[in-house]
């Protein structure tokens, strides 16, 4: 029998790579997918969706109740309206989302099923109609690091992370190379003399990042040679939503309350990566474990955390956004014991933000709505 399911923002930055990885592994077979634009009702669905009417408008409520299952990486402005409405007219189908919007309701759940099958299967099978895909860098770091977490050994711990242009969105990527262009293009016939002097180099890039003409409009500053230490809004604390979303979000995946509660807190950093965040840990355990037996958990966990021996040439080659980038890998590494004491140790993760961090927990929570997975 095939399943209906509508797809809005299926043409975005997430969307796309959501559709890339369904079809690579076949996930089209056993629906009936109907498409939705919040732009081009009536346009042509996309090549790939062979037989697939029209597209639809994305604020139809009638044509989106029509539907058991709804997967949306729209944003969060859409989920907002057309979510609060849907609900409001009675609809009850499965709505899997990939915006922050409804992540901390009760009555949601957060989607990372290697890490929380149990609580999906359970929400499922108790009423709970809301998936919702996790903050990029919370999906990563629990990947990657699951088994610590899972096996309740992390007492505490700080995240800080370097996160890659992507987690902005797509005209965010494209200024930060158009960035890195400016900065070439501002000193090339000096790089082309190699006896040029390196501080006239400098001082001519450095000028071009303080040029006012410079595109920073999605970013507000430069980042090309630089860096933002500060993502997402600011919670009036100090803190940036980026940075709560840790705690919160850590949280509530492995559903943990109360004294089980794990604090985890950070500082969140912009970098110019392309779409593989990266994130250095400090982990206080909760016992004294060797190092082997740390990379034997880790390692263990799922198929996809690939652990890093803590060398220089394997660290350097191994564990990188470009060595992570296009890759279903989560790669973990730099794990050693800190002088803080033989229960802290340090770990860096790294791992392509648009894949396990946004598309792929989405992807799997349909597969295991509609019984596939
Ligand atoms: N970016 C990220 O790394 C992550 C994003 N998310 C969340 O996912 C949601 C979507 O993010 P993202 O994919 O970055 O959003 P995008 O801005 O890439 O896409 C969102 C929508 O913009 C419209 N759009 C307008 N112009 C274009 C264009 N030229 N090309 C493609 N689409 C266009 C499309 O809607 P239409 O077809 O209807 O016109 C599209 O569905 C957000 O809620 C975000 O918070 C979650 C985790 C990570
Ligand atoms: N805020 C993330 C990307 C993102 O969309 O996160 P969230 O889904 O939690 O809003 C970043 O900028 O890297």
């Amino acid at each position: 029998m095939t399943q209906s399911v509508g797809f809005v923002g299926w043409r975005g930055m997430v969307g796309s790579v959501l559709m890339q990885r369904m079809q690579d592994e076949g996930d089209f077979a056993g629906l009936d997918p109907v498409f939705f634009s919040t732009s081009n009702a009536g346009g042509p669905a996309p090549a790939f969706a062979d037989g697939a009417g029209p597209l639809a408008d994305a604020y139809d409520t009638r044509t989106l109740a029509k539907l058991p299952i709804i997967v949306t990486a729209q944003g969060g402005g859409y989920t907002s309206d057309v979510h609060s409405r849907l609900r409001a007219a009675g609809w009850d189908g499965l709505w899997i989302d990939a915006a922050s919007t409804l992540r901390m309701e009760d009555d949601s759940i957060v989607v990372l099923d290697p890490v929380n099958r149990e609580a999906i299967d359970t929400g499922l099978a108790g009423g709970v109609r809301d998936f919702i895909g996790g903050n990029c860098t919370v999906s990563c770091m629990l990947m990657g690091l699951g088994g610590l977490f899972r096996n309740g050994l992390v007492q505490w711990g700080t995240s800080m992370t370097y996160q890659a242009a992507s987690g902005g969105g797509a005209r965010h990527m494209r200024e930060l190379l158009n960035q890195f262009g400016a900065l070439q293009g501002a000193v090339s016939s000096e790089l082309q003399n190699s006896s040029s002097a390196i501080l006239d180099i400098d001082r001519a890039v450095l000028a071009e990042q303080q040029n006012p003409q410079l595109d920073s409009s999605q970013f507000g500053v430069p980042l090309a040679g630089s860096l933002i230490p500060w993502i997402d809004a600011d919670m009036g604390n100090g803190q940036s939503k980026e940075e709560w979303k840790n705690g919160a979000e850590t949280n509530k995946i492995l559903g943990t309350t109360g004294a089980d509660r794990i604090l985890m807190d950070g500082l969140c950093i912009r970098i110019g990566a392309m779409r593989s965040h990266s994130q250095a840990l400090t982990l206080k355990l909760r016992e004294d474990l060797p190092v082997s037996e740390i990379e034997s958990l880790i390692g263990a966990d799922n198929q996809w955390v690939k652990v890093i021996p803590n060398t220089k040439e394997a660290s350097m080659h191994g564990l990188t956004p470009v060595a992570a980038s296009g890759t279903l890998d989560i790669r973990v590494g730099r794990i050693r014991k800190l002088e803080m004491g033989p229960k802290y140790i340090s770990a860096f993760t790294v791992g392509d933000q648009l894949l396990w961090g946004a598309a792929e927990p989405l992807r799997r929570m349909l597969n295991i709505a509609t019984g596939r997975l």
